[in-house]
């Protein structure tokens, strides 16, 4: 048996595994039995806490399709309340300086990257002003911040189909990682809407990369200028950010309840 905490970020939910002291495997398949909300145990990510030779910790992240990816803002703020204390934290996007806060935590998520084969696309294009499109949407914009987004600045959020455009794009060849896709509406220099189709867990309350991802992309617009507050369906995220720097990410981190599970069980 296994202990697991529910945890989450704007409703962004969270089974967080404890490897530290012992070892367990996990495979897609696994990850995607437990993530599942009918016959699991319920979440959009699997986080999976190990040791670390170059930080405090070790955090892998599985989507809830099983998909092992490289970064996730809001889980990424959830760690300092699991651990209990200020946090460096090993990602497959490098390492994450985490603070608790008096409501979570405040993350340096380093820089954005913008170049075609970074983020990564099928071929070369801009990736400010993208020469690309999906029938009513604007050309969007593309940004890694550890995992890769495509952004859309519509004029009424309302009016879009967030679920059907979002699995069309995160699907799209010009993505040959797919992609996580961010619904944007610029209510004011420092305020954004925002709705995230994430890649391999569809709509979310809130996607802390997303937000980042968003904010950024504003900001290289000249739309936005930092501190930007970004709110999603679950909450609101402050994100800053200056052209040449890294991105700085605060808001909630919420433990739930604690749990106990024999992970070999989800094997099928
Ligand atoms: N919920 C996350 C992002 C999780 C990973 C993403 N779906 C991907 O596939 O890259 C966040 O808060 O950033």
């Amino acid at each position: 048996m296994g202990i697991f905490r529910k945890m989450h970020g704007l409703g962004n939910d969270f089974v967080v595994i404890d490897t530290r002291e012992s070892p367990v495997e996990m495979t897609e398949a696994r990850a995607r039995a437990i993530a599942d909300r009918h016959t699991g145990i319920g979440c959009d990510q699997l986080i999976v806490i190990g040791p670390s030779d170059r930080a405090d910790v070790s955090m892998r992240i599985f989507n809830a399709d099983g998909s092992e990816v490289a970064a996730c803002g809001n889980a990424t703020r959830c760690i300092p309340l699991f651990v209990g204390r200020d946090v460096l934290i090993e990602t497959q996007a490098g390492l994450l300086d985490a603070s608790l806060t008096d409501t979570g935590a405040s993350v340096d998520m380093g820089a954005p990257r913008f170049d075609w084969a970074a983020i990564p696309l099928a071929y070369a294009m801009d990736t400010l002003a993208m020469p690309a499109s999906w029938e009513d949407l604007p050309p969007p914009s593309c940004v890694n911040v550890g995992n890769p987004h495509v952004i859309f600045f519509v004029d009424d959020l309302d009016a879009v189909d967030t679920a059907r455009l979002g699995a069309l794009i995160e699907q799209d060849p010009l993505f040959p990682e797919r992609v996580n896709v961010n619904f944007a509406q610029l209510l004011d220099p420092r305020n954004i809407r925002l709705i995230v189709w994430e890649r391999g867990a569809g709509l979310t309350r809130a996607c802390g990369t997303g937000a980042c991802a968003t904010a950024v992309a504003a900001i290289r617009r000249g739309l936005a200028t930092g501190p930007v507050t970004v709110t999603l369906p679950g909450g609101d995220l402050v994100i800053d950010w200056a052209p040449g720097g890294t991105i700085r990410m605060t808001g909630p981190a919420t433990s739930v309840f604690a749990g106990e599970a024999d992970w070999e069980s989800f094997d099928v």
